[in-house]
């Protein structure tokens, strides 16, 4: 990636900044994005450290100071969180500016913001298909958003400029761009994201209770699949929490047709039906390799490595 020609915004403020917003203020300076980044924190200590290793020009200790005469405002705070956020900084919002957000489920950010967003200031939500489980201002890094997915779901206070000027913007952070219906979106990630992150919280849920997490067996003999699903299960409790409780009726219906077909499995496994097992393994090889056929990034450690057979990894 190289620099851009010309900024995209003038001044950009990121609201909450942990890992997203910390990755998106390096690659914005890294590619020339905005010319002033502007952020708000609500812990001193997080605000210091924003400064400290210059993710942001200034910060300030509330929303509503942090908008004032943004061109660009990002709500990168946990989905549960952007409601209260929105209707503070509302009325210092600049006219002609667009705000946008990062949350992982987009039809309730919608239905808690928008209704806070006024006449004048277009709102276009956004959500990067990408992360770690680390949280806080020093786990964002520039390259996070390389050659992955960032989907936009505009809504009616969404104007043709300010969808195209983010676009760029997610654009000249390497990420490739969609845009889709929210309720699609959530289903979607209901699929890929977040039920995948339920079944890893599980399983170390299960393992905790047998004890043998903390122990040296389960410890030392995780070279593998489990480790991955202990990464996915160090992810923030609060922004996790946000997502089930916000894409409530997705996840619940992908986790109906997942005990579904847990019972094909262990009904197979019980009448050692090694043809039944064959066949469905070989379906989620295809899978994987389907996926790294599509170019898709597979360098974390994710759910398709989990599925794949140890000679795909
Ligand atoms: N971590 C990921 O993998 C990932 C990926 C894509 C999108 N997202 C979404 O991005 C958003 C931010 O996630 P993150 O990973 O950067 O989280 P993070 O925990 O690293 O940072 C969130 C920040 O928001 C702050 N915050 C929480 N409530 C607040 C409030 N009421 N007012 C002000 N600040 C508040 C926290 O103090 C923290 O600094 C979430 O909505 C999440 O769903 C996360
Ligand atoms: O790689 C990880 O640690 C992630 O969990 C990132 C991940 C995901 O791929 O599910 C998690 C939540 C987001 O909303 C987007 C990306």
């Amino acid at each position: 990636m190289t620099r851009a020609d010309a900024p995209l915004y003038d001044r950009v403020a990121f609201i909450g900044l942990g890992l997203i917003a910390s990755s998106m203020a390096l690659a914005i300076r890294q590619f020339g994005l905005a010319n002033d980044i502007v952020g708000h924190a609500k812990s001193a200590e997080t605000r210091a450290v924003a400064l400290e290793i210059g993710l942001c020009d200034r910060v300030y200790a509330t929303a509503a100071e942090a908008v004032e005469g943004a061109d660009l405002v990002v709500l990168c705070v946990p989905v549960g969180a952007m409601g209260e956020i929105a209707a503070a900084m509302a009325p210092h919002l600049k006219q002609g500016a667009c705000v946008t957000d990062v949350g992982s489920v987009k039809q309730a950010v919608i239905e808690a913001v928008a209704a806070h967003i006024p006449a004048g200031v277009a709102f276009v939500p956004a959500h990067p298909l990408a992360g770690t489980e680390h949280s806080g201002p020093r786990s964002g890094f520039a390259t996070l958003f390389q050659n992955r997915w960032c989907l936009l779901t505009p809504t009616e206070a969404s104007t043709p400029d300010a969808t195209a000027r983010l676009r760029s913007l997610w654009e000249g952070m390497g990420a490739n761009v969609d845009e889709m219906d929210a309720g699609h979106h959530d289903l979607v990630l209901a699929v890929v994201s977040h039920t995948p992150h339920l079944i890893a919280y599980t399983m170390v849920g299960v393992a905790d209770h047998l004890r043998r997490v903390s122990n040296s067996e389960v410890i030392k003999y995780s070279a593998s699949g489990f480790r991955d699903f202990t990464r996915i299960a160090a992810s923030d409790p609060t922004m996790w929490r946000d997502v089930f409780l916000t894409n409530k009726d997705a996840v619940l219906d992908i986790l109906g047709r997942f005990t579904e077909e847990l019972f094909v499995l262990q009904r197979a496994i019980r009448m050692g039906d090694g043809d039944e097992l064959h066949a469905y393994f070989t379906r989620t090889r295809a899978i994987r390799r389907g996926i790294i056929e599509a170019g898709q990034d597979t360098s974390a450690p994710d759910f398709g490595r989990v599925a794949a057979t140890k000679k795909d990894v």
